[in-house]
């Protein structure tokens, strides 16, 4: 029986999309402002991407009455604009804990939802992912399956997703509906001859020679909001039965005017607001430390050029864009070619510093290793977001930069401790003419700064231990965390020297002098402890014979749920009293096994047994 007009329906009336699809074109216009309101109520407080997902509500409400999740797969590219995705499969009453720990992501997440399929951060994927799903339900005789992919323009500046195109449009049989959210902006205005394109397809100035001479069929421009012509295209493309691109236009940040009205980046991402959140140190962000550095060394060297991939303000290069406009590059979402098109600038005589955060890095690990690296091109790269970054989720963490740089031959890392250490490291990075570099450094503030009661050949000592205990090395933003360590295990009587080497890479052969002598060298590191800096230092060491076992200290080699980056740093046991536990039962444990052990006692003969006891 047809339920009755529902007079104000709500999001949480909404319990699965079915219940979208029983409402009527009226209800439905109602329930937009609803969707609207909730967003940002909601997000404004817990934080997150507001701005995307205001500009999706109808473009998801639409797809949603459309085809029929799950068995139709939606895909949402990068799926940080999926929250109303989330409210129309019955989750609108938990969005309160969006990425909270144990709460919502603040990304699809499989074990949420079978609404969700994909749930990888990083941007470009999602038409690789439809490409073989579509393949698979072709191979499986379940040709009526839709396959859904919904790609921003800025991803679309990704190279992956044109490699996905491409054999998109060779597989006739293996319909992809690609659903283009066109909003002309990444975080700040989509870069590249692809923005231009769709520009000129928005105001109908030119015919489309793109996805029509690959052989994909185009649907739009479509009014991203207006329900009712999306709802019209969309059935077009489902019951078409080849790939095809409908191309929607939508506004990021619609509805809410402080969004509409940023320019920066229309509410791309905003902080919690949560009420009484821990007033900062007044130390700067890293971002913004690098950002000032950077402008005034721009000032300084008529070579370096920023290079960003669609993230200018994010990591910190609005002030030397402002400044050097004609020496700032942004290539879109395209950190591959970022790194490679920074050995260029570097071949031909300019000194690029690529800011990317750590996680993305990983896309361009081939980049960096044979066209920087092999060709010994002096480029720095600024990992911004290295180490656990928490509350954007498991492939968000720059939790692999340390692992991927330390196979790299003739590159050199640094990890700054603190603002005055991330200006020297940069500042030395860029000076390198003969081989590529890479400082990086967490999100979030730099604290106080740390100095050094002394160095020795470079690695600065920033505590000295009474007694040859322990040698505590700390990598990175982990200083403080290896101060309160020392201090901890004074309490025990255990002698600490706590050193930072700075130049994390190569291994600075100070360490193992400094490590003679002690019972035991520990290495703490926000990255995975697989391959990290703590397995350099130990291999350094035993390659040199030093004696002193040594204990790594870095995070687990798991992918680690959304939650705060304390949280996730206490589940992950890098805390200093869960460290300071560890190392205080190691160094009992090794000088119990210092101690002259006592002479076996020969045990009483076995009566009748023939073989007497040796
Ligand atoms: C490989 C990669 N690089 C950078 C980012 C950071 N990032 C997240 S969303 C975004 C912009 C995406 O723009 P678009 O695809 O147009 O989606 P919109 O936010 O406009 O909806 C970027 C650069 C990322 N997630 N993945
Ligand atoms: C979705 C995405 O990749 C970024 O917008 C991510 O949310 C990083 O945010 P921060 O800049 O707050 O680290
Ligand atoms: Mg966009």
């Amino acid at each position: 029986m047809k339920q009755t007009p529902l007079a104000d329906p709500r999001p949480a009336d909404i319990k699965g999309p079915e219940d979208l699809r029983a409402m009527s074109p009226g209800e439905v216009r109602r329930l937009v402002p609803e969707i609207r309101r909730l967003l940002v109520d909601t997000v404004t407080r817990t934080g997150g991407h507001l701005g995307p997902n205001l500009g999706v509500v109808e473009l998801s409400v639409a797809l949603h009455r459309v085809f029929e999740s799950p068995r139709d797969a939606i895909l949402w590219d990068t799926g940080h604009q999926s929250y109303v995705h989330k409210i129309l499969t019955g989750r609108a009453g938990d969005l309160g804990t969006l990425r909270r720990r144990g709460g919502l992501s603040g990304y699809p997440s499989r074990a949420e939802s079978p609404h969700d399929v994909i749930e990888n951060s990083h941007a470009s994927t999602v038409l690789s992912w439809a490409a073989g799903l579509a393949r698979a339900h072709g191979l499986r005789g379940e040709r009526d399956r839709a396959v859904v992919a919904v790609i921003g323009d800025g991803a679309l500046t990704g190279g992956m997703a044109w490699e996905a195109l491409n054999n998109i449009a060779a597989a006739p049989g293996r319909p992809v509906i690609v659903v283009l959210n066109d909003n002309t902006r990444s975080y700040g205005p989509t870069a590249g001859g692809i923005a231009e394109h769709l520009a000129a397809l928005r105001t109908g100035t030119a015919r489309d020679h793109l996805f029509e001479s690959l052989g994909l069929a185009r649907l739009g421009p479509v009014d991203g909001h207006d329900i009712t012509a999306l709802e019209t295209a969309l059935r077009h493309a489902r019951d078409l039965g080849r790939s095809v691109v409908v191309h929607c236009v939508t506004e990021k940040g619609r509805g809410h005017a402080p969004a509409e009205q940023d320019e920066a980046d229309r509410q791309h991402a905003v902080r919690p607001l949560a009420p009484g959140r821990p007033g900062g140190d007044g130390s700067p962000s890293w971002t913004a430390v690098f950002g000032r550095e950077l402008a005034r060394l721009g000032a300084e060297r008529p070579d370096l050029v920023a290079v960003t991939a669609a993230m200018l303000h994010p990591t910190g290069l609005t002030e030397f864009a402002g400044r050097h406009p004609d020496r700032t590059l942004d290539v879109g979402i395209a950190e591959q070619h970022a790194v490679t098109t920074a050995a260029g600038l570097a071949l031909g005589g300019m000194h690029p510093v690529v800011a990317i955060y750590a996680t993305f890095l990983n896309r361009a690990y081939d980049q960096l290793l044979l066209d920087a690296a092999l060709h010994r091109a002096p480029l720095t790269l600024v990992l911004d977001r290295a180490g656990v970054t928490g509350d954007d989720g498991p492939s968000h963490n720059g939790m692999w930069d340390l692992s991927l740089l330390n196979t790299v031959p003739g590159l050199r890392v640094a990890a700054p401790r603190d603002a005055a250490t991330l200006r020297r490291a940069l500042r030395e990075a860029v000076a390198v003419h003969d081989g590529p570099t890479a400082v990086r450094f967490p999100k979030g503030t730099t604290g106080p700064d740390i100095p050094a009661v002394d160095t020795v050949r470079g690695v600065d000592v920033l505590r000295r231990g009474e007694l040859a205990d322990l040698l505590l090395v700390s990598v990175g933003a982990m200083g403080g965390t290896c101060l309160e360590i020392a201090s901890l295990l004074a309490l025990d009587g255990v002698g600490v020297t706590v050193v930072d080497p700075r130049w994390i890479k190569p291994v600075p052969q100070a360490l193992v002098e400094l490590s003679l002598g002690h019972r035991l060298v520990a290495t703490v590191e926000d990255n995975g402890r697989a391959g990290g800096a703590g397995a350099a230092v130990a291999q350094a060491l035993g390659d040199a014979g030093a004696p002193a076992p040594v204990r790594t200290f870095g995070l687990p080699q798991r992918f680690l749920d959304h939650g705060s980056r304390a949280e996730i740093l206490e589940s992950a046991g890098l805390t200093a009293p869960r460290i300071a536990d560890t190392l205080a039962a190691a160094l009992l444990y090794s000088r119990a096994a210092a101690a002259p052990a006592p002479l076996p006692v020969p045990r009483p003969p076995v009566p009748g047994s023939a073989v007497p006891p040796h």
